[in-house]
């Protein structure tokens, strides 16, 4: 089968492996990164470059929102941006569709208050369900005109051109993307932004970290003065040239494919070499077959489908923990998890409150089952799904198409290390 032809198909049957999966893998570029860089090259004056870039759905539907704002961005390569910008972003002719893409939807409503008129930012209906108004609160609280009337998207942003400078609380406990959208903004205001967090919450901190190192390789000043504040000096943005790391997310489900395969799967990078929250999982996908009896997701939450997934074949159960909001993500992700590993075996998982506790069995590789696994419109739980077809006969993953969101060439890597996929009708 060709690549498009794993996209296309309804649904994947996967066979399991044979032996241990060996090969080298490159997986693409990080979305968080990418879509973080081109906002900002956007953003400054001149000509950027971006080399190692992602281009999938997520990243495509950012660069087309950019462009629709009067930014030029060139794709020379399949790994490439050169982008080209008059500095600022100008009014769109008609509202900013932003599919499923929380990084895009959430990024480009903050910077969107340094046009002049109203913007409307918009998804699919899955972003439709998808919380904004800790943003929105936050945007109004600086002057700026925003209304969500369901507390999603969309959203339409008041435009007046620019914005004041001044002291801003975000609650950040449902989404580390609202407190990235306003720190890449905020160089921009006409002084000095302080952000704080109305809690000491937040989703995975390491993405606000990763917005910090992009905005500084972009010429911004900005200091986090306690854990839960941060000063961002006015100035514009510099063009630059940036080379962007691969993506820890989909790092994970190789990571997960060697160790439970017991194979060598090179990726060509260290887990020690990625500044992507989601390289801690590295540690604990070590550990398999003796993961902890209890992992704290809040930091790794996109490695928790793929943690979970793994964990149905660990010695011991794995409870999750610290990841309520997992059920705001592509889809409800607990609940995704739950119903996918109950239907390879009833009683895999347990959902208590937000905690996900799945009861791991090595006996189940080898078995034969029979589940149709729906992947609720969403990449990672097709991906990490399908780590279970390579250990258990009958596995059948729906709509693979879903992964083209950040990791187009997924079943390609995976067909390219001898899986077996074969397309097949939605059952
Ligand atoms: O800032 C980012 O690049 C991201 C932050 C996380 O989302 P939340 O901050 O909404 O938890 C993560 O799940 C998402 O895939 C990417
Ligand atoms: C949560 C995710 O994406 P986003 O919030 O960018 O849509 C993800 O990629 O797992």
């Amino acid at each position: 089968m060709q690549a498009n032809d794993y996209l296309a198909a309804p649904a994947l049957a996967i066979t399991p492996v044979d032996g241990p999966l060996m090969g080298r893998v490159q997986p693409p570029g990080s979305k968080s990164i990418t879509n973080r860089v081109l906002l900002l090259a956007a953003l400054a004056k001149g000509r950027s470059h971006v080399t190692g870039a992602l281009k999938s759905v997520d990243t495509q539907l950012m660069a087309d929102a950019l462009r629709a704002m009067g930014v030029t961005i060139d794709e020379p390569d399949a790994t490439s941006f050169t982008v080209d910008s008059p500095g600022r972003l100008a009014l769109p002719a008609g509202p900013l569709f932003l599919g499923n893409a929380g990084t895009a939807t959430r990024f480009l409503t903050a910077a969107v208050a340094t046009v002049y008129g109203d913007i409307v930012i918009d998804g699919d209906e899955h972003m439709r369900k998808r919380p904004i108004g800790p943003l929105v609160e936050a945007l109004r609280s600086m002057g700026i005109g925003a209304d969500a009337p369901s507390g999603c998207p969309p959203v339409t942003v008041h435009g007046r051109g620019g914005f004041d400078g001044g002291r801003v609380e975000i609650d950040g406990s449902l989404s580390s993307q609202y407190v990235s959208a306003v720190l890449m903004a905020a160089p921009l205001a006409s002084g000095p932004v302080e952000i704080a967090l109305t809690g000491t919450e937040i989703g995975a901190r390491g993405y606000v970290d990763l917005t910090l190192a992009a905005m500084r390789a972009f010429g911004a000043s900005v200091e986090q003065g306690s854990p839960t504040e941060w000063r961002v000096e006015p100035g514009a943005y510099r063009a630059t040239g940036i080379h962007v790391e691969p993506d820890a997310s989909a790092a994970t489900y190789l990571w997960a494919a060697e160790k439970l395969t017991g194979g060598e799967i090179d990726i060509g990078v260290p887990a020690g070499a990625f500044t992507q929250p989601d390289a801690r999982a590295h540690e604990l996908i070590a550990a398999f077959p003796d993961m902890p009896g209890t992992i704290e997701g809040s930091q790794m939450q996109d490695a928790v489908p793929t943690l979970a997934v793994l964990a149905a074949f660990n010695r011991n159960p794995v409870r999750f923990t610290g990841i309520a909001n997992l059920r705001v993500k592509e889809c409800d992700r607990i609940q995704a998890l739950w119903d996918g590993l109950n239907r390879i075996r009833e009683g895999l998982a347990e959902q208590e409150g937000d905690d996900l506790v799945v009861r791991g069995d090595p006996a189940l590789a080898g078995t034969r089952v029979k589940a149709t696994i729906d992947s609720h419109a969403d990449h990672r739980i097709a991906m990490s799904f399908a780590l279970a077809g390579l250990m258990t006969r009958g596995i059948t993953v729906l709509d693979p198409g879903c992964v083209a969101k950040t990791y187009p060439g997924y079943w390609d890597a995976l067909a390219s290390l001898g899986v077996g996929l074969s397309a097949v009708q939605a059952a």
